[in-house]
């Protein structure tokens, strides 16, 4: 079993009070009575649900060797007593993993929208020149030929230094993560020595997390500040990536601690797309840098897409990658799950499955391919019950305005009546001039929606399914039900195919003669 003498972990600690006796082995360091093994260091954290304190006992019974507390509480253990509970838990897991974020290249990448696809866009570029690419994000992790689903787009620091660990363990020789706002706001990887920060864009998202756009920003800056300040760092160049079309970039500069390399497509950057094509299959487009010029072409359409894609070109800019391998790794990202994903069963109306969850992203959904004229645009969506509410009239209304008929839904519900979210997304709908019945239905059954739309589309409409991307599962109160958008579609679009066929006069010719045979 792995162990750690206590003295020499809290060496990773730059500011403590010991109380009680230090000569202790440490086996594993944990947050939650649930994982505790004998002899691990338990982490009082002060939640936003309970308070870690009141665990103390329960983990001291379970065998825990010593106690990080934020006060003194009246338990007999050893107990270290520091300012912030969750910085300590992510310096001693550093500590206590040997420091694994110093091993490997660590590239973080935050942003409302765009960071899975920006991962898969730099994790095609790492394993080009030869890296060994871990990724780390909302659906799953990876590294040599593990991958297993996420709990979390940015794991607590305690799994997050363990993963590091076995990563570096493995081989793997950078590491491209997302790192959410939350994760940066609790301090998950307050000790993680990054390399590169990259970020996306911040709209409106998580209000009811960070409360406004300057707290949520100010969360997403703190990985900017970051950078750099691990004294024991790797000599590896650091640098920034940021969106100069994007309405953050000024403060994300202002804040940044090192070189910051830029994207943009309208205004002047560093790297600029230009000569843009977008089709509804993909998309290709121009930079030109040193003098030269690169087209690049993505699988992946949408003018979000090219800035995800420039955000992964700024990246490989800044390491001297030769473009003519980053063309072809940008090229090789076929798809992401349940971001922009086709249902294809040879229907003759496309259909969508997307992500989208916030304002910003449904605009982007509902614009990323023109539509044939005479043709509909449906979108399915709900909102979260239990999160934001200040995005939903919002979203309402960006369906309204862009959307030729919507199906509002549920998304997951957690703790909210479905009728209290439906009503503030139709608050939107009719702020846009939208009519009941006419413009729109609301369905909150999320499976019976979709069949819906699948059952209104005519050739060439446009069916967009958001919200839930690769999910697939509802959660519904504390009930989890199996739910998938992709699935469901394509069973409906199946059977509209089946239907369309009995119908047909071939199908009637054909059983008729069936009939005579028999
Ligand atoms: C809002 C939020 O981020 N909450 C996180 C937070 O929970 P919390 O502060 O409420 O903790 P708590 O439940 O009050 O418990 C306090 C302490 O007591 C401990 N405890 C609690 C109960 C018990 O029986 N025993 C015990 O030891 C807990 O482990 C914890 O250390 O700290 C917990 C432990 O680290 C996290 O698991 C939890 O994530 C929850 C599950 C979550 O859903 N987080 C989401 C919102 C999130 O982080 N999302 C972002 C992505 C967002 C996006 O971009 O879409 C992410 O990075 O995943
Ligand atoms: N650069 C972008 N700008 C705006 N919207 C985008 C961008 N990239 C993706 N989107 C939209 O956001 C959705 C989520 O994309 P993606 O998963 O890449 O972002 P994310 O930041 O990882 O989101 P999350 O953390 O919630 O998983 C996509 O399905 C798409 O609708």
């Amino acid at each position: 079993m792995k162990y750690l003498q206590l003295l020499k972990l809290l060496k990773g600690l730059s500011s403590y009070q010991l109380m009680g006796n230090s000569a202790k082995d440490i086996t594993a360091i944990a947050n939650h009575t649930g994982n505790i093994v004998p002899g691990s260091l338990f982490i009082c954290v002060p939640g936003l649900k309970v308070d870690g304190h009141d665990y103390a006992s329960q983990a001291i019974d379970k065998g825990a060797a010593a106690l990080v507390v934020e006060r003194d509480i009246d338990v007999d253990c050893t107990k270290i007593l520091v300012r912030d509970a969750r910085q300590a838990q992510a310096l001693l897991s550093h500590a206590f993993h040997g420091y694994p974020s110093r091993e490997v290249e660590v590239i973080g990448v935050t942003g409302t929208n765009g960071k899975t696809t920006t991962t898969f866009f730099i994790e095609s570029i790492l394993n080009q020149f030869g890296q060994n690419a871990g990724r780390i994000g909302t659906i799953n992790c990876r590294y040599g030929n593990l991958i297993f689903p996420s709990k979390h787009t940015t794991p607590d620091s305690i799994n997050l230094n363990k993963l590091l660990s076995e990563m570096v363990k493995s081989g793997t020789k950078a590491v491209v993560m997302e790192v959410s706002s939350h994760g940066l706001a609790q301090n998950r990887v307050i000790a993680c020595d990054f390399d590169v920060g990259i970020i996306s864009n911040v709209t409106h998202d998580h209000f009811d997390f960070h409360r406004n756009y300057q707290s949520y920003l100010e969360s997403k800056a703190l990985l900017f500040e970051y950078l750099g300040r691990d004294r024991e760092a790797k000599s590896r160049l650091k640098f920034a990536v940021a969106n100069a079309d994007d309405a953050s970039y000024d403060f994300i500069v202002s804040k940044a601690a090192v070189p910051v390399l830029s994207y943009s497509i309208y205004g002047p950057s560093d790297i600029r797309a230009s000569n843009i094509e977008l089709k509804s299959n993909g998309s290709s487009f121009e930079i030109k840098v040193g003098g030269k010029k690169y087209k690049f072409f993505l699988k992946l359409p949408g003018l979000f897409n090219i800035y995800n894609a420039l955000s992964a070109i700024a990246y490989a800019w800044g390491r001297n990658y030769q473009f003519e391998g980053v063309q072809s790794a940008l090229a090789e990202v076929q798809r992401v799950p349940g971001r922009c994903q086709r249902v294809d069963e040879g229907q003759d109306f496309e259909v969508i499955v997307d992500f989208a969850h916030n304002p910003d992203g449904l605009k982007n959904i509902l614009t990323f391919a023109p539509k044939i004229p005479e043709t509909k645009r449906i979108i399915v969506f709900g909102c979260e019950g239990g999160k934001d509410k200040t995005k939903r009239q919002i979203m309402g209304y960006i369906a309204g305005m862009l959307a030729d008929f919507t199906i509002v839904t549920m998304d997951n519900l957690y703790s909210e009546e479905p009728l209290e979210v439906v009503q503030q997304i139709e608050k939107g709908l009719l702020e846009a001039g939208r009519r009941e019945g006419l413009d729109y239905i609301i369905i909150l059954d999320r499976a019976e929606a979709i069949k819906e739309a699948i059952a209104m589309a005519d050739s060439g409409d446009q069916v967009i399914i958001a919200g839930k991307g690769h999910e697939t599962t509802q959660t519904i109160y504390k009930q989890v039900k199996p739910l998938c958008d992709w699935e469901i579609a394509a069973g409906a679009i199946q059977m509209k195919l089946r239907n369309s066929l009995k119908n047909s006069k071939i199908y009637y010719l054909a059983s008729l003669q069936l009939q005579q045979d028999c």
